[in-house]
């Protein structure tokens, strides 16, 4: 099961993920009460060593903005969420990071459809916490997928088996308030996510 943490701002809770055996680690570079500068992500992303991808979020910039920000924070992947046009893909493919797309289940939930990587399946407000129906997934994204959308240590066993992704992404299920990260937590969701694998 591959596991992504996202939404990291202190360096503790990026050191608690890459030991907990997180596989990704996300910096948010959009809206949002976890949204931390592209320079900051860059130092972050310098205590993550090579194996883990560190991925930079994005909602709605224009693929310019994109580009800009992913290249000062150094990630190795770009997460565009919601209804990026297939085009905004196409203009990031010369970048040479991992693409993801997420979307919630109304959207074209075939990886690899909009020439991106990896896709993400969220629920319809992405980072709010709010658990979804996820069994109604079940069956119908392909390729490389991963459940996100409520997600937390409690959960995470649940949310497999009803959806059977290939990973699972988490980020207010990992807080203590919103945009507060916490270790124990963070342990806890990698370890609750390999054992439902
Ligand atoms: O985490 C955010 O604040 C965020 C803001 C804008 C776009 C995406 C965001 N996060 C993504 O939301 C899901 C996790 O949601 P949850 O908080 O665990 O329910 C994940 O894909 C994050 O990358």
């Amino acid at each position: 099961m591959y596991v992504k943490i996202c939404g990291l701002s202190e360096p503790e809770h990026v050191t608690a993920a890459v030991e907990a055996g997180a596989d990704a680690i996300g910096f948010v570079l959009t809206e949002s009460p976890r949204r931390i500068d592209p320079e900051r992500a860059a130092a972050l992303g310098r205590l993550v060593p090579g194996h883990v991808l560190t991925v930079g979020v994005f909602r709605g910039e224009d693929p310019a903005t994109v580009r800009a920000a992913a290249l000062t924070a150094g990630v190795r992947a770009v997460q565009l969420h919601g209804r990026h046009p297939h085009a905004d893909f196409t203009a990031l493919k010369d970048l040479g990071r991992t693409l993801v797309r997420a979307v919630d289940s109304s959207a074209d939930l075939r990886c690899g459809a909009f020439d991106e990587d990896l896709l993400i399946v969220d629920a319809p407000r992405p980072g709010s916490g709010l658990p979804w129906d996820w069994a109604a997934v079940r069956g119908r994204p392909t390729g490389r997928w991963m459940l996100a959308g409520g997600l937390s240590p409690a959960n995470v066993a649940e949310a497999v088996a009803a959806a059977a992704p290939w990973g699972v992404d988490v980020s207010s299920g990992v807080e203590v308030a919103p945009g507060v990260k916490d270790s124990a937590l963070i342990r806890s969701f990698v370890a609750e996510a390999r054992r439902a694998a």
